[in-house]
């Protein structure tokens, strides 16, 4: 028997079901289709992220000025808030051609030298997932950006030698959902640093409204809110979320979205106001009423869930702190107050579990 393939794998099925989670902010097969129809293609069209905009608009609008190549521009977010976006942006602002590649796909320095080699003057070099990238070509890339120049060894061993190549100047544009595990000598090659933020409400309610003129749906601006306070700051997922709301719409409304409607379908997709979802919540609940609200260890509580403690960890809990629901302390996960309203509850009385100590009066 082989124990291999007997042992617990529930990992790859749980993974699998939890990537059709609407309310995940990666790319799925489908958004990756629509969602070149749905980016903005300049800065004006590009959605909120005031200062990001402010500040690339003078970078580009500077170099454009002096007749040169755009500095190297690092974007880093958490996903679908438009790093790629903005990286065909830049391109499209400084009329240059882009060419798309990401870290994972360079492995040897010898594949980033072909690209550079190949680059033309001016051009837009999109390195997506910037922090995977392997050691050499990382070294490889310092050389590049900084001396657009990059020397390929030829030969092995003792004889190997080392020939320089002149590059012609290119703009990096680098992307990072984690930009602490960029090496400081690569962050400090970059001219500008973009740090991307998730987005307001209102913000997405015109990412929204942008999002269905495009796609010749109409909306009210009800409609357009009920959704937006779903999307977890992400344009990604209001996006997705609009697409869902639509079908319902279709064959529930002639259509039409208003708040109803959005609340509706939503509720169909099982996404709550606050954009939970029913891990999210299973989650909560758990916590809530089978711990009061803790303390209580990870292990225990994805038993009680009947999830695996890094898909608890991992893939719920994120959200759930950021929101101010959870909370990871050191003597376990505990529910805030906010926790206990969300799910109609209400918190035990005289500190159970630690609820006073944790969280004061
Ligand atoms: N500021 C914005 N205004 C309007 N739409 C946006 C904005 N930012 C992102 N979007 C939309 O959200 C979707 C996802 O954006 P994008 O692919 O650029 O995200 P990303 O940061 O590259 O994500 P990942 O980390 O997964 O690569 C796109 O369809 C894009 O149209
Ligand atoms: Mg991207």
């Amino acid at each position: 028997m082989n124990w291999d393939e007997t042992g617990p794998d529930t990992g790859d099925l749980t993974d699998e079901r939890l990537q059709d989670r609407l309310v995940d902010a990666g790319a799925d097969g489908e958004d990756t289709a629509v969602e070149a129809a749905l980016r903005p293609k300049d800065l004006d069209e590009f959605v909120g992220q005031e200062k990001v905009r402010e500040q690339l608009d003078l970078v580009l609008k500077a170099a454009r000025a002096r007749g040169a190549t755009a500095d190297h521009v690092l974007l880093s977010g958490a996903p679908g808030l438009g790093k790629t976006t903005l990286s065909m942006i830049i391109a499209a602002e400084m009329n240059a051609p882009i060419r798309i590649t990401s870290g994972p796909a360079i492995q040897h320095a010898g594949d980033l030298a072909a690209i550079l080699s190949s680059l033309q003057e001016g051009e837009v070099l999109f390195l997506d997932e910037i922090h995977r990238m392997s050691r050499p070509a990382e070294e490889m890339l310092y050389m590049a950006m900084e001396d657009f120049r990059v020397d390929v060894i030829v030969g092995k061993g003792p004889g190997a030698t080392a020939i320089p190549l002149e590059l012609p100047p290119f703009t990096l544009v680098g992307a990072t959902t984690r930009a602490g595990l960029l090496p400081p000598p690569l962050r400090d090659r970059f001219g500008f640093t973009a740090h991307m933020e998730f987005y307001a409400p209102a913000e997405l309610e015109r990412v929204i409204h942008r999002s269905a003129g495009l796609l010749d749906v109409a909306i009210d601006p009800q409609g357009a809110a009920e959704i937006a306070g779903r999307s977890r700051g992400t344009p990604r997922i209001a996006n997705r979320l609009l697409r869902r709301v639509r079908d319902y719409a279709q064959v529930k409304a002639e259509g039409r979205i208003d708040r109803d409607i959005a609340a509706a379908a939503l509720r169909v997709y099982e996404v709550d106001e606050r954009g939970l979802d029913r891990l999210d919540r299973a989650v909560l609940q758990a916590l809530l009423k089978l711990f009061g609200g803790g303390p209580v260890g990870l292990s225990t509580l994805a038993v009680a869930v009947g999830e695996e403690r890094e898909t608890v960890e991992e893939v719920a809990e994120p959200f759930l702190v950021r929101e101010g629901l959870l909370a990871r302390t050191p003597r376990g996960r505990v529910a805030t107050p906010a926790a206990w309203a969300h799910l109609g509850l209400t918190a035990p009385q005289g500190g159970a579990m630690g609820q006073q100590g944790l969280f004061g009066a």
